[in-house]
């Protein structure tokens, strides 16, 4: 889509980079990490796995997944001061909102945060991976007034976050849905949350500061605030008892956007909602089918009414409230995953780096515009028109 100027509007279909890290074909649904198709990654990989391959560019041996295993659980630390900081928030603050706070707050604390060196960005990648999500954890038990867990560095990056999340030791198959939804989420080439982190590590500020930018992108409900969006929807069909498709079908005749729809570079399935749709089945079908039976009935109409497909937020939604997460830890459990992604993409940044700058089509006053001595100005002549918010 262009702008009035031809200018490719939202910088659709522009290449803006290279880089190694993620391969995406949108016509023919493919998505892969370093050129691993992400359906194998799916069913044969971990988090662990696919961040190690993410971050160095190759699957690691059983000896170097171990290590690295290791390595994020020992990771698992998190200072007095930002506990203290976390215990102070304000218990109805938004956990994204949190989470987009603390992680600026750690760069304060982090040893290398003056250094962009390869190995100094590795070992906060680690930091930051093990940190983010132990915050989402922590910030969730403040807000309820419960006691923190202490971290079990036996546990995965999943398991451990489940047992920070609910104080009891998670079950095999909660573990292995939430590592399968975090192998899903890890990478996606240049979204938005990832380009605006990858401009701001092109300035050659630091990691934190690039990585607090991508969760600020990431909140938003055109993006990985999507998944939250979809389970308010589910629930507010089903406070009113009102039929999903007769609901949905209102909302486009008043052109209205279904959050979990539509993708600007997918035109065919996405590849992750295979997995999180049966997930969410397979899910529902030993606890409360109900939110799969309902996402499924509207993923059906949306996409004969509109073509539209489901896209990585839908099925996310009904898959986690299954699991017996509160929605507003959903697009914060993306981030525990996407920042393996964008740890790899400010690492690719910083070591082969250029600054980002694109240029704008100028569509304001004409050059050289007069500038009226403040005694003559009657109106504001060139105030911009209000418009109504997006
Ligand atoms: C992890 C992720 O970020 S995945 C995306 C998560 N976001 C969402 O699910 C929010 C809902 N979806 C959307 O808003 C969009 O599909 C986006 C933002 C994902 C992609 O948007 P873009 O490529 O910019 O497409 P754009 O918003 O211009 O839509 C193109 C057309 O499709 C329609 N459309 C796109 N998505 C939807 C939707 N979810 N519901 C209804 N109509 C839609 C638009 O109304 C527009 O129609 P028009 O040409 O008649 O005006
Ligand atoms: O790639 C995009 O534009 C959005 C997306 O699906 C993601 O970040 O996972």
């Amino acid at each position: 889509m262009a702008g009035t100027t031809g200018a490719p509007k939202g910088l659709q279909d522009v290449v803006a980079n290279e880089s190694s890290i993620c391969f995406i074909d949108g016509a023919a649904g493919v998505l892969s990490y370093r050129g691993i198709d992400i359906h194998e990654l799916a069913q044969k990989s971990s988090f662990e796995e696919i961040t190690y391959l993410l971050w160095n560019g190759a699957l690691p041996t059983a000896a170097e997944l171990n290590d690295f295993s290791h390595q994020l659980a020992a990771a698992r630390h998190i200072p007095d001061d930002v506990i203290t900081f976390l215990q102070s928030v304000p218990k109805t603050a938004s956990p994204m909102e949190v989470l987009r706070t603390t992680v600026s707050l750690l760069g304060i604390y982090d040893p290398d945060e003056k250094s962009n060196a390869h190995t100094a960005n590795i070992r906060k990648s680690f930091r930051l991976t093990a940190k983010i999500a132990m915050i989402v954890a922590m910030f969730d038990r403040i807000r309820k007034g419960k006691p923190l867990i202490k971290p079990d560095t036996s546990l995965s990056h999943a398991g451990n976050f489940l047992w920070m999340l609910n104080g009891e030791k998670p079950s095999e198959t909660a573990t292995k849905a939430l590592d399968v939804a975090l192998v899903l989420h890890a990478d996606h080439e240049l979204n938005a949350s990832t380009f605006a982190a990858r401009v701001i590590a092109a300035t050659l500020s630091d990691m934190h500061s690039a990585i607090t930018g991508a969760i600020g992108a990431l909140k938003g409900p055109l993006h990985g605030g999507a998944n939250e969006a979809v389970m308010h929807l589910l629930y507010e069909i089903d406070k009113a008892g009102e039929d999903p498709v007769e609901h949905v079908r209102k909302m486009l005749a008043e052109k209205q956007k279904i959050s979990g729809f539509g993708h600007r570079v997918y035109t065919t399935e996405d590849p992750r909602a295979t997995h999180l749709r049966r997930m969410s089945e397979d899910l529902g079908k030993d606890a409360n089918p109900k939110w799969y039976e309902m996402s499924r009935a509207i993923e059906l109409f949306v996409k004969e009414e509109k073509k539209l497909n489901a896209n990585v937020d839908f099925y996310s939604a009904s898959t986690y409230t299954t699991l017996g997460i509160d929605i507003d830890l959903f697009t914060p459990i993306f981030a525990i995953s996407r920042i393996a992604g964008w740890c790899a993409h400010v690492i690719e940044q910083h070591d082969d780096n250029r600054l980002i700058r694109p240029r704008a089509d100028y569509t304001g006053p004409k050059w050289p515009a007069p500038y009226t001595p403040i005694e003559q100005r009657t109106s504001s002549a060139h105030a911009l028109e209000t418009k109504p918010s997006a």
